[in-house]
């Protein structure tokens, strides 16, 4: 069976999804909203904006028209940032097929309301839960993009749905496994780009693995404390959604998230952080919305709340590692 998919956004993971998706044997048109970079994909088969050095397929092809790209897919995979999503579906809502699975590659969660990208998708497309998935996975575009052998979780509480999404993104080089747990799948995917935010912080004062490991083991802790109270199935956090996910962004230098920690570590202020940032470092805003998350659900997250407190309260680095190191002596608890 072949399946036709619309990727809308083509930055760096939509165009390497494209990829992906042309690569497992599927026809894909690749939505861009700037004329330059269809053009590029379309003429030279590159995006040198986010993936230069990539050569694209020849049969990958983009365009302009969100019509064009949603006429009769299967999937509409969504590929935006995170905090434009409901603005960008709201102006798609009338050209999406009846039957197609919107699935999101995002891993971020709304300012202002703390809804999760799927929860989003179901409001503005006035669809049921079935009908929405979820790509996520320790999957950093360049190296996926690349060829480099990889993976990642295909998740929609249809499973007969992830199935589906998990045949049209099977490589020689790519797996990828199914899981039913949406929830836990998208709070693994945006939190631990709060926990990279602050291992980045972490690099850049010069701490070594270590700290690292610390800021990881136990980022992965408050992430399953806030899926346990959301109704995620803990087991989903031990997998590539969540360990594999935290630790690939946390370790790498083509992390946005972890960069951005790492500029501000090595004492840029947050202007000139952002102004540097060229690509979309989800954390950042997604890190008030976690927080507001864990307040309404009464869940204890330490990091988010630090990395909260620098990004967005001015609190100085050195003190919030401070406050993180000199909290109250515990038991070690995974979880709840
Ligand atoms: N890059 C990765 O390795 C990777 C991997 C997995 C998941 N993701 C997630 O995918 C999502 C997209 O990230 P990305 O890496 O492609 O980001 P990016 O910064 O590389 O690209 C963002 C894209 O969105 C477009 N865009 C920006 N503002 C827009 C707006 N107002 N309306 C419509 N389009 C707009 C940009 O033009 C660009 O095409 C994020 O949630 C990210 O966390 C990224
Ligand atoms: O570059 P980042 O920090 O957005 O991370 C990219 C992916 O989410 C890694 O899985």
């Amino acid at each position: 069976m072949t399946y036709r998919t619309a990727v809308m956004g083509a930055g760096s993971w939509g165009t390497t999804f494209t990829k992906l998706l042309h690569d497992a044997g599927g026809e894909v048109v690749l939505w861009g909203r700037r004329p330059e970079v269809v053009e590029a994909v379309n003429e030279r088969h590159e995006n040198p904006d986010y993936l230069p050095g990539i050569t694209l397929p020849e049969g990958v092809r983009a365009t302009l028209d969100p019509a064009e790209a949603l006429d009769g897919a299967d999937f509409v995979a969504l590929a935006v940032p995170a905090q434009t999503l409901r603005h960008n579906l709201g102006a798609w809502r009338t050209l999406l097929p009846q039957d197609a699975v919107l699935v999101s590659l995002m891993k971020g969660v709304e300012l202002g309301t703390s809804r999760r990208m799927s929860e989003v998708i179901c409001e503005v497309a006035d669809v049921p839960e079935e009908r929405v998935g979820v790509f996520c996975g320790p999957n950093l575009a360049r190296e996926v993009a690349a060829g480099q052998p990889g993976a990642a979780v295909a998740a929609c509480t249809d499973e007969d749905a992830a199935r589906r999404l998990q045949a049209a993104t099977m490589t020689p080089y790519f797996r990828v496994y199914t899981s039913t747990d949406v929830v836990g799948c998208e709070l693994g995917g945006a939190v631990k780009n709060i926990v990279a935010l602050c291992v980045g912080m972490a690099v850049g004062l010069g701490f070594g693995a270590s700290t690292q490991a610390l800021l990881m083991t136990r980022g992965l802790a408050e992430i399953a404390r806030l899926g346990a109270a959301l109704g995620a199935d803990e087991h989903t956090f031990a997998g590539l959604a969540g360990m594999g996910d935290l630790v690939g962004t946390c370790m790498s230098p083509l992390s946005r998230n972890r960069t951005f920690g790492e500029n501000l570590g090595r004492g840029m202020t947050l202007d000139e952080v952002v102004a540097v940032t060229k690509q979309t470092a989800e954390g950042v805003k997604s890190a008030e919305a976690v927080m507001e998350l864990a307040r309404k659900h009464n869940v204890e997250m330490p990091i988010t709340e630090a990395v909260t407190a620098v990004l967005h309260h001015g609190m100085p680095i050195k003190e919030a590692a401070v406050s993180l190191i000199s909290r109250s002596p515990k038991p070690e608890r995974y979880g709840l």
